[in-house]
Parts: C-alpha cells; structure tokens; sequence
C-alpha cells in the first residue's frame, strides 16, 4: 500500500472585519513579511507537506504581489462566503492530485504564529494514531455561563472545555464529504473539527502553544510580532 501524503490547505479569503484595517488582516505587514506569509510557509516547511492550497478572494491583487503565493508548491482556489465554503473550494482544487486517504492540514490565514514543533506535533499523533485531530489549548480560567442579560447562571466544569486552533488534521476524503454534507443540512460549520464531529468521526486534541494566536482585533499584531521574534531566537 503508498503511503498516504500530506496536503496544506489555507483559508485566505476573509474580509477581517473585526481587524478594521484598510486591507484584509492576512495582508497586514508583520515581522518582515505579511500574516498570510508566515501562515503559508509554516506548512511549506513541513518536510512532509507536499502543497498548499490557499483559498483567496476573487481578483485579489494583494496575493499576486506576494512572490511566496507564486511558488511552485502553492495552488490557489477562490475562496467563498464563508470559512467553510473557501476551505471546501481549496479541497475540490487539490482533487486531482490527493487520495482519498491522504491528510490535509488546514491552517488559518490568520494564525502567523504556529510553530513548526507543534505542526510536527500534531503530524506525528495523527499518523501514530490515524484519527483526525486539532491544535488546541485547555481553558485556564475559570468559566462562566452568562445568560441574554448578562448574569452569569452557572460556573462550568473547565477540564472540558479546551479552544481550538489550526492546524486541524484530517483525511482528505472524510474531511470533503463531512463537509459537503454538513452544509447541506444547515450546520454552524466554523472549523474543520465541528464537520467532522457532526459526521460522527472522533476527533481528538493535540496540547498546542498560546503563542499560535489567531489575528481577529486590533492590538493582536503587536502580540504576534511578540511571539514571532521569541520563536525565531
Ligand atoms: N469567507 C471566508 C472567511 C474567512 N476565511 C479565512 O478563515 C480564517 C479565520 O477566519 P476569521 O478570523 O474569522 O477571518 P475573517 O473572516 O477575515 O475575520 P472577520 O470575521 O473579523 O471578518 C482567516 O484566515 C480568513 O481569511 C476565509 O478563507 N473565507
Ligand atoms: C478555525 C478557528 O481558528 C478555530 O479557532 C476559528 O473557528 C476561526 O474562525 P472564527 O470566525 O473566529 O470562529
């Protein structure tokens, strides 16, 4: 039997409202290169990676600038509506060359920051294991359940409850049908791991760094460049 392969897949094709930059945040300039940049060759430096899918908006002029997103390990899709919809679009463009049983990683456009530990990290338990998984981090706070008004009706157990990051792991076949199938029936779809609960496949956590935050407000540029220059000393 081949050994399965490793695809990248990186939904691009947000506005960034919340940002409220003059441009997409994944076009924002940090650390000597853009979000998108970092995001992207985080995957590409994975020695098992073969490509990456970026999903992009349509005539996106930003990407074209960008020498990385012309690499000849880098494909484009056009993006979609929704996160879901671009991260299905870069699937259907690496159909003619995954298998059905190869892993895709998908990677947040907006997460300039994962490590290249903790991608190996996650490479290594889901190909140990053979069961999907996300980067994750356990809540560390004490968590409150707060009702319309605003006050709080219970104090919940947070052993729980942990965030979900990118890289999410999963094989290239389940992971589009899980998909197709839960847009299809109206699911609330905003990460890869909530498809693949739905479609009944366990999904599993793999402990990832506070560091891989995702760039969502302003303010979360200057925490970035923190962490950046902390993973590159
Ligand atoms: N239709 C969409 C929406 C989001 N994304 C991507 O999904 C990732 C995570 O989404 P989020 O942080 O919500 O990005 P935006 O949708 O751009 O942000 P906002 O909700 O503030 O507009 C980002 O890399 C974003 O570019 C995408 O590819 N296609
Ligand atoms: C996929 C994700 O990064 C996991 O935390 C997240 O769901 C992205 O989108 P959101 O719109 O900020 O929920």
């Amino acid at each position: 039997m081949t050994k399965a392969r490793l695809w990248g897949v990186v939904p691009a094709a947000g506005v960034g409202q919340r940002m409220g930059a003059a441009c997409p945040k994944q076009y924002l300039p940090l650390a000597g290169a853009t979000v998108i940049e970092h995001s992207v060759q985080a995957l590409l430096d994975h020695p098992r990676i073969e490509r990456v899918v970026v999903a992009l908006q349509a005539n996106d002029e930003r990407a074209a600038r960008l020498p990385l997103l012309s690499n000849p390990r880098v494909l484009r899709a056009q993006g979609g509506a929704e996160r879901c919809d671009s991260v299905l679009s870069a699937l259907s463009a690496l159909q003619k060359f995954a298998y059905d049983e190869d892993w895709v990683l998908v990677h947040d456009a907006a997460r300039p920051c994962v490590s290249a530990a903790d991608i190996a990290a996650l490479v290594a338990r889901t190909l140990e294991s053979g069961l999907g998984a996300v980067l994750a981090q356990p809540v560390l706070d004490t968590l409150k359940q707060v009702d319309v008004e605003g006050r709080v009706t219970t104090t919940v157990d947070r052993q729980q409850f942990w965030r979900a990051q990118t890289p999410q792991m999963f094989r290239f076949a389940e992971l589009r049908s899980a998909l197709q199938r839960a847009l299809a029936q109206g699911q609330l779809i905003t990460d890869e791991a909530s498809a693949m609960e739905w479609a009944g496949y366990p999904v599993q956590v793999v402990e990832g760094s506070a560091s891989n935050i995702k760039i969502t407000r302003p303010g979360d540029l200057e925490l970035a460049d923190y962490y950046l220059q902390q993973i590159a000393q």
